[in-house]
């Protein structure tokens, strides 16, 4: 420091006359005059300190001809949002508009085979643009597209399939008798795996694991697994969604599972543009028929498990419910499963507030 001192002052001559408060008003002074007396500015705020610093220049030397205008793009960070326009308003007394350009975002996002960046995100609401050309984060939806993102997006925990107010009716109807097959089928899983979603939202609820998650989160290990942008797990359940492009024939498509047995089922709905199902082998999910309207529906109804073994594994079921006051068996003698992939019916019935003694069908067996 001395021999720097001794060759700037000494030996160069230059004086430290220096001062942050002079950098400051020579950038105001250029501000003013580069704005003008009348002109006003628009400032695009990312909340990132590059635009924060300008911003805050300008508002000094302009004050409120200074227009800052923060764009939500669907995929900024959690609540960054609200920590950007309370930071400018509250702390740094900035005005800030804040611009939703969430849908015409993600609309622009390379979706054409179904490459799910929005399943990745999370993004499980996904509307359509401003413009309206995008459904469902698709840009130009064809009914073919559309029935794909409903055999998918039927099977996200929460799903919307319509297009805003003032946009061009991309509404599922829109689409015809073209997707109307594949959508219906798409809707019936979704009834059927209505109580293994529930299970999920309980889990979430109670313990914090994630309703959906990324095929990786299975093998952690599995780097490959990691560039999977068209699948997602929902508990034990892996989604496959389907990526065909129209000249390929369904058996042409490799999907590569994680390692461990998965066992491929359909509920005899098989159609090129839904989604595979697969079941982790050694899990068990129910599942309720669909409804078509809830006054169908009855506590004493059926529900079906489906259960997949694993090469290993024999399988003792021990069914259980609860009920108000106690658990009570639904099933006294273990039932013994021993290979395949089985579809076990439990069928409760109910006395008062408890759940008593039931009938259990598994294929060939009745207790
Ligand atoms: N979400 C956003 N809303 C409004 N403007 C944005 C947004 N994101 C980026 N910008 C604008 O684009 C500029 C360049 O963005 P970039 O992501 O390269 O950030 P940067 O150069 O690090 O600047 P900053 O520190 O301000 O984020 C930003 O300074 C800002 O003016």
């Amino acid at each position: 420091m001395e021999t720097l001192r001794y060759f700037l002052f000494d030996i160069c001559g230059v004086t430290a006359g220096w001062k942050m408060e002079d950098v400051l008003e020579e950038e105001l002074k250029i501000i003013k005059d580069t704005v003008g007396p009348d002109d006003h500015v628009i400032c695009a705020l990312s909340g990132g300190v590059d635009s924060t610093v300008a911003a805050t220049l300008v508002h000094k030397a302009i004050g409120d001809r200074l227009h800052c205008a923060f764009v939500d793009n669907g995929l900024l960070r959690f609540k960054e949002r609200e920590r950007v326009t309370e930071t400018f308003e509250k702390d740094l007394h900035l005005p800030v508009t804040c611009i939703d350009a969430t849908g015409q975002f993600l609309s622009k996002l390379k979706v054409s085979s179904l490459k799910g960046k929005f399943l990745l995100a999370g993004f499980l609401d996904v509307q359509s643009a401003e413009n309206g050309h995008s459904f469902g984060g698709l840009s130009d939806a064809t009914p073919k597209l559309f029935g794909r993102w409903m055999g998918v997006g039927a099977l996200f925990p929460f799903c919307r399939g319509h297009s805003e107010t003032d946009t061009i009716d991309h509404e599922p109807w829109s689409f015809r008798e073209e997707c109307e097959e594949v959508c219906r089928l798409a809707l019936r899983r979704r009834h059927w795996l209505l109580p293994h979603l529930y299970n999920l939202f309980y889990l979430a609820h109670t313990r914090g694991i994630p309703v959906a998650t990324h095929t990786f989160s299975t093998d952690p290990k599995d780097f490959d697994l990691r560039t999977h942008e068209n699948s997602f797990l929902l508990g034990p359940l892996l989604v496959y969604a389907s990526t065909r492009n129209d000249d390929q024939e369904l058996y042409q498509i490799q999907h590569k599972l994680p390692k461990g047995m998965w066992l491929s089922f359909d509920f005899e709905d098989s159609h090129p543009d839904l989604p595979s199902l697969y079941l982790k082998g050694g899990s068990i999910i129910p599942l309720a028929p669909p409804y078509q309207h809830v006054d169908e529906a009855n506590p004493t109804d059926d529900i079906s498990l489906l259960v997949a073994l694993d090469e290993h594994v024999e399988l003792q079921v021990m069914l259980t419910a609860e009920s108000a006051n106690k658990g009570s068996e639904l099933s006294r003698t273990p039932v013994e499963i021993k290979s395949g992939d089985w579809a076990l019916k439990v069928v409760p019935w109910m006395g008062g507030t408890q759940w008593l003694h039931s009938r259990v069908d598994v294929i060939g067996y009745e207790e």
